[in-house]
């Protein structure tokens, strides 16, 4: 595209100037990109061809009670309702004693693999026998992170096809979430690997799918604290029940399952600086681990309780990426009162179970829409014009005519904007 030849060359202002030159933006439109209270230095060290700073509005989801201690979690979404919904399913969990997590190891791995492979079964055995070299050298590539009391811990080689092989390395990588620490190590035992055994390497990268990071939470709900006026408590958790064995066997209804899950965790993950991207694509491969894709969570009814629970891999960084350098991250980890990362990974874990619970109670009683677009109007409100000191009114209105369409609240903001004319 003319004009934007070395474009990441440009300082910001030059950036911002080409888009006005090419007529992509208008000079009012690009005057808007710059606001003097952000921190424009910081995104430009952060990504590329950066032009401004996006903004996603932040929350607290409340009354999460996790291994007895309470949180106040900050929380990042476009999404109305989500928040409510958080916090309205964290509310029942506590009435209950609140979350309960586990969280055995916390390992990554990462995968050097190695294609054109002519006995896979020899070279296989050979890779084991250099089980305590790898170590070493991925050790030696990264020594920060040995004296910090981790390191590479073992390989695994699978076979995955005759011609294909994956060397996979677990590394502790302590307080991070370890891509970068990992992807160093690997390519130091690939090279190894190609000089010593005359292997094609393919490629050398961290695995997503962090079966070795699992966390697990669950909560156990008295079915009389479900009761939502006319509907026994005991019939609304046989339904949410229902609903979970819904999204084990159909894989339609387990896709909006899992959606509703990661509107909490996504959420949080996002607020505590982490890499959202390499969360969603773990928790969607663990989803088809039994042979299908399956609702995430589990609910079950057990005697007078609903039992809840959770198991994704999380593999959740303290410090690293862009934990370290976001003033609004280190603020939310204050919030969040922070230990370590394995806290960090029950609290997000919990919010996802929390989430969860309340879209399915919301589903089998009300419906999503009465609790989710009373919360919406507002952003319907907003989107056909409608000023701060209007809002209340215009969703008011839709509430009063039962609507919900951008053509009723066009005409509900117009009535107002009327009436205070009039009145003026
Ligand atoms: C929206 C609620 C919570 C209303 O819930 P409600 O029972 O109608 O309202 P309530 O006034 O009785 O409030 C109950 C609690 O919710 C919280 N709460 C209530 N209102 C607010 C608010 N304005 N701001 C902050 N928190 C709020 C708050 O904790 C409150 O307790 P209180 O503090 O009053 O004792 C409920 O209907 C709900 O949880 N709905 C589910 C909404 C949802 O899941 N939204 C996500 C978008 S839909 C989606 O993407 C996922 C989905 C649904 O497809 C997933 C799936 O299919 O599984
Ligand atoms: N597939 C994927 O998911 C990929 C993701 N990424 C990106 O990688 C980044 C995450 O990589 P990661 O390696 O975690 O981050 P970093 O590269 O930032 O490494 C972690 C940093 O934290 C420091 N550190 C301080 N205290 C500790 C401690 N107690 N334990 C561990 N480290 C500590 C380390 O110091 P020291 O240097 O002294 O060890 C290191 O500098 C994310 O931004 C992610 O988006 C990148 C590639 C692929």
């Amino acid at each position: 595209m003319n004009g934007f030849n070395k474009y990441y060359q440009k300082d910001r202002q030059t950036r911002l100037d080409i888009l006005v030159q090419q007529k992509k933006l208008t000079q009012a439109e690009v005057d808007s990109l710059i606001d003097p209270k952000l921190d424009l230095t910081l995104g430009d060290t952060m990504i590329e061809n950066f032009i401004t700073q996006y903004q996603i509005p932040e929350g607290l989801a409340l009354n999460y009670v996790i291994d007895g201690k309470e949180y106040l979690i900050p929380m990042v979404t476009e999404e109305p309702s989500v928040i409510a919904a958080a916090s309205h399913g964290a509310a029942i969990v506590k009435r209950s004693g609140g979350f309960t997590s586990e969280l055995k190891e916390r390992l990554m791995i990462g995968q050097i693999v190695i294609e054109q492979v002519k006995d896979a079964t020899k070279l296989a055995q050979e890779l084991e026998q250099k089980q305590a070299k790898l170590l070493q050298l991925a050790n030696e590539a990264h020594p920060s992170i040995v004296c910090r009391g981790g390191g590479a811990r073992e390989i695994k080689v699978r076979i995955l096809a005759p011609d294909l092989i994956s060397l996979d390395l677990l590394v502790d990588v302590k307080e991070a979430m370890g891509a970068n620490m990992l992807n160093t190590m690997l390519e130091a035992c690939a090279s190894y690997l190609r000089t010593e055994l005359d292997t094609e390497i393919l490629l050398s990268i961290l695995s997503n799918y962090a079966t070795r990071c699992l966390v697990k939470v669950t909560c156990e709900i008295p079915v009389s604290e479900l009761t939502k006026g006319e509907l026994a408590g005991e019939k609304i958790a046989q339904k949410i029940a229902t609903a979970s064995r819904l999204a084990q066997l159909d894989p339609y209804r387990a896709t909006t399952h899992n959606k509703g899950i990661m509107n909490g965790i996504d959420a949080v993950v996002i607020a505590s600086g982490n890499d959202w991207r390499a969360i969603e694509a773990g928790a969607h491969a663990y989803a088809t681990r039994n042979g299908s894709y399956q609702g995430l969570s589990t609910w079950q009814v057990k005697g007078d309780k609903l039992i809840g629970e959770l198991e994704l891999p999380l593999p959740l960084g303290s410090v690293g990426g862009s934990v370290s350098i976001v003033p609004l991250v280190k603020l939310n980890h204050r919030l969040l009162e922070l230990q370590d990362a394995k806290e960090l990974e029950k609290i997000v874990a919990a919010v996802g179970l929390g989430q969860n619970l309340a879209a399915l109670y919301a589903l089998v009683t009300d419906g999503i829409q009465k609790g989710h677009m009373k919360l919406q109007l507002k952003s319907l409100a907003v989107a056909v014009g409608a000023s701060p000191s209007e809002v209340s009114a215009v969703v008011a209105g839709l509430l009063a005519k039962k609507a919900r369409d951008s053509a009723t609240a066009k005409q509900i903001l117009e009535e107002i904007r009327g009436n205070d004319h009039e009145q003026k």
